[in-house]
């Protein structure tokens, strides 16, 4: 076997969720190996090009410094930090072995290891989620948002605790994620806006930075400006944990969201169910033993996915300790960031991928909604009852609705029945009347509802959708 092989490699993200996926090049720009080590450079490269620019290193020195770091590999810094046993000390060396002598002192000038790899983590992590998160997140938006249009008028049963509740409609259920992913969406903007550098050196009181720089707060901010970035208003060795946290929480519940879409649209599709399925390709096995079945794979793995990286967010949470001006326990657990994200576009890839072709049964909707059709319409009674002067309504509509349940009567034919609820029915209006009778009628604004979210998002990431909005 290769050793380059895909397949020799540990993580499943590698050779099964994401490196056989065309974009894997794409997350591998901001989220590999490779891509920690040339964002640091580029922080290394930023902190040169400020101090020529100061006149305090060689006019030639950035020139010099971005050809160095075009030719870094990732293997030649490895090697280099199996004899330093430090990181960013390897990757300065590498650099500075690549630079003539008189540009070597300004590699790495006043800087501490962590302004390097906090600034670099954040410049990468907010490029991954302009490029490549929110990107992929609002592609599966969009596709829901598809859905939930189409089907704003299929009247669906509700459930609630699993139970049959009252009346929505298919798309209003799905319009439910369009609201929670469009907020999330908004909210990892928002999170990947916050993250901040630092230029404040080892402890962050800016004792290296102010030996040369009357005001080294001044200089970091042109640094971080270099490449995009601000700092926050206090640093110690590490930038304050705070934002990282707070957009990595922002990932983890979008995650959470699409997890629960995958359940809801899972349990939608067990047998007795059946309302949705997933699209399944002419030679896709279903089980390996039983023939007939057609299992929702898909929703099952987003679930899975999810399972494996949520837990991640506690680690996260667990790194915002670091004692007195930091320690290193947060180091190698924050490596594995990249890993939760690509977790999150996998399972954003996917469900695009289904949800793009989810078949809705139709029949079936309307056989599960007919199943019950004449329990459904209690809560409506109960009330209207009780607008009609009904001392005790929901007393007197529950007895009804456990006599409809030992009789074939609907709670329409039981207060026919009953002389004393036919005296209230008598003062409802046709209209109110007609929901009693015509169950699919009690949708309440399901469909305007739905329709009022998905124009609302539709407007806020501006995409078209083949089904118009009026
Ligand atoms: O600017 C500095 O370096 C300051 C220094 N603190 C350090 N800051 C940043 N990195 C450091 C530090 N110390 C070690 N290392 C190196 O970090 C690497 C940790 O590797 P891993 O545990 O795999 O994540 C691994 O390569 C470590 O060697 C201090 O003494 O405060």
């Amino acid at each position: 076997m290769q050793t380059r092989d895909i397949f020799a490699n540990i993580s499943p993200l590698d050779h099964r969720y994401s490196r056989r996926k065309k974009n894997f090049d794409q997350i591998g720009k901001y989220l590999s190996e490779n891509a920690t080590i040339e964002f640091q450079a580029e922080v290394e490269l930023a902190l040169v090009k400020v101090l020529a620019r100061k006149g305090m290193a060689p006019e030639q020195a950035p020139a010099e410094v971005e050809k160095a770091i075009n030719e870094l590999t990732t293997e030649e810094i490895y090697a280099e930090e199996a004899k330093t046993k430090h990181n960013i000390r390897a990757l300065v060396n590498c650099i500075q072995k690549k630079v003539s002598k008189d540009i070597r002192p300004y590699i790495h000038f006043t800087a501490t290891s962590y302004d390097i790899v906090d600034t670099a983590n954040s410049l990468r992590y907010q490029k991954a989620a302009q490029e490549l998160i929110l990107p992929k997140l609002k592609e599966l938006h969009k596709s829901w948002a598809e859905i939930a249009l189409h089907e704003k008028d299929r009247v669906q049963i509700g459930r609630t605790h699993g139970q049959h509740a009252v009346p929505v409609t298919f798309g209003f259920t799905i319009a439910e994620y369009v609201a929670r992913l469009g907020e999330r969406i908004e909210e990892i903007e928002a999170k990947a806006d916050k993250l901040v550098g630092k230029f404040s050196g080892a402890v962050g009181a800016y004792n290296a930075s102010s030996i040369f720089f009357e005001d080294p707060e001044e200089f970091e901010k042109e640094v971080l400006a270099e490449l995009g970035l601000k700092p926050g208003e206090h640093s110690t060795q590490i930038v304050q944990a705070e934002p990282i946290t707070d957009f990595i929480h922002a990932l983890v519940s979008t995650f959470s969201v699409l997890a629960a879409f995958a359940d809801d649209m899972r349990h939608l599709q067990r047998s007795e169910i059946a309302e949705i399925g997933e699209h399944f390709g002419k030679d896709q096995v279903g089980s390996s033993t039983m023939p007939h079945k057609r299992n929702p794979i898909n929703y099952e793995n987003v679930k899975s996915l999810w399972k494996a990286f949520m837990p991640q967010m506690t680690t996260v949470y667990m790194d915002q300790l670091s004692e007195h001006q930091r320690d290193l326990t947060n180091s190698a657990s924050s490596r594995f960031i990249p890993e939760l994200i690509t977790a999150l576009l996998s399972a954003a890839a996917r469900l695009t991928r289904v949800s793009s072709k989810m078949a809705v049964d139709q029949e079936n909707i309307k056989k599960n909604f007919e199943q019950n059709k004449k329990m459904i319409v209690a809560e409506p009674l109960y009330i209207l009852l009780a607008a009609a002067g009904h001392p005790d309504a929901h007393e007197a509509v529950r007895k009804l609705t456990l006599m409809a349940q030992e009789t074939d009567f609907s709670l329409r034919e039981l207060v026919e029945q009953s002389q004393e609820l036919q005296g209230y029915w008598d003062k409802f209006t046709r209209r109110q009347k007609e929901l009693i009778l015509k169950p699919e009628k009690y949708t309440g604004i399901a469909a305007e509802k739905t329709e009022k979210i998905v124009k609302n998002w539709q407007h806020k990431f501006d995409y078209d959708l083949k089904t118009e909005v009026l």
